[in-house]
């Protein structure tokens, strides 16, 4: 049968509150990670990876099953580095026995946003873990940076997203950077990667050019060489029917928040069906409850 949303006995927004307040003191106690990137950037990767599986055609993979610690998935060269956002989050799994994997790894990535500076992310729990095979999705459902926009807008028409939503879901390459050891990619290197903001809408209407290097093909900035963009990101100004949404965007930070709020909370919750009427949770950020 469907994925149906089935929540813990007894849980309210105060529980989960409360996992949310954990996760965010672990953040602020390790903001030196990653050379200062934090965790924001991992913690938001595995939330969109765990979910990023869903395929409306087939009504497989999204995150209701919390299936990326089961091979082949934790295997997928997609989800490399993924563990460390997993073990992260490890801890809240044991202190909090009743709360799913997939509950765990979405809210990482609400908390993620929200205490980065970005928009409240609307969330609902319910997923519940399995142990079988048949429901770990194939590998090869992730998509590929080193692709054009064609291939970036058949990709997420998979998922159910039109252009505008695509576009602001990659507003959260803002967020984090590049690993060779993950990807092959690399950077960037610039201060912006701990703070959620329209900066990669603006950034991208720079100028750029590809990069003199042994790595994968991938873009630098004019100007500092110091920035860095996916061909996957660059393809976001090369298509018509997305640069119209990045230069909306670069120029709207109020309204990029709150179409990523709406794109982001629909990814979370692919593949999964809620009764009617459950209401989304909206969680204080610390900086709200102190
Ligand atoms: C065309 C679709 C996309 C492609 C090809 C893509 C590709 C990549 C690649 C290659 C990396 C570097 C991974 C590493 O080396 O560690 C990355 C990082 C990241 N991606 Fe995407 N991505 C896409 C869409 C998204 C979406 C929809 C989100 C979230 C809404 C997202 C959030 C992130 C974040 C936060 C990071 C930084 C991770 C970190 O700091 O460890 N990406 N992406
Ligand atoms: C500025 C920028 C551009 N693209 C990215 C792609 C993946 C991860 C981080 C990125 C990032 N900070």
């Amino acid at each position: 049968g469907a994925n149906v949303a089935t929540v813990p006995q007894g849980k309210t927004l105060k529980d989960y509150q409360e996992v949310y307040n954990d996760i965010a003191a672990k953040i602020e106690e390790n903001l030196d990670y990653d050379g200062g990137a934090g965790f924001y950037g991992q913690l938001v990767r595995l939330a969109w990876h765990s979910s990023g599986t869903y395929d409306k055609n087939t009504k497989t993979g999204g995150s209701y099953y919390g299936t990326m610690i089961f091979y082949p998935e934790a295997s997928d060269g997609a989800n490399n580095g993924l563990a460390n956002g997993r073990d992260f989050l490890y801890e809240f799994a044991v202190k909090y026995p009743w709360i799913s994997r997939g509950d765990l790894w979405t809210l990482g990535g609400v908390v993620a946003v929200q205490e980065s500076g970005g928009p409240k992310i609307p969330w609902r729990p319910g997923r519940v873990d399995s142990y079988e095979k048949k429901d770990i999705p194939e590998n090869g459902n992730l998509p590929d940076a080193s692709q054009d926009g064609k291939y970036v807008r058949n990709y997420f028409k998979r998922l159910g997203f039109g252009d505008r939503e695509i576009v602001a879901l990659l507003g959260a390459h803002c967020l984090g950077k590049c690993h060779p050891e993950n990807s092959g990619y690399d950077g960037p290197w610039g201060p912006s990667f701990n703070m959620f903001t329209n900066d990669f809408f603006v950034r991208l209407l720079g100028s750029w050019h590809v990069r003199q290097w042994d790595g994968e093909k991938q873009y630098e900035d004019d100007e500092t060489n110091s920035f860095m963009m996916l061909p996957t990101d660059i393809a976001l100004k090369e298509e018509s029917y997305f640069l119209k949404y990045v230069k909306l965007y670069a120029a709207d930070q109020d309204l990029f928040f709150a179409d990523f709020s709406k794109a982001f909370a629909t990814l979370l919750e692919l593949g999964i069906e809620y009764p009617r009427g459950t209401k989304p949770f909206l969680f204080k950020t610390v900086e709200e409850q102190e």
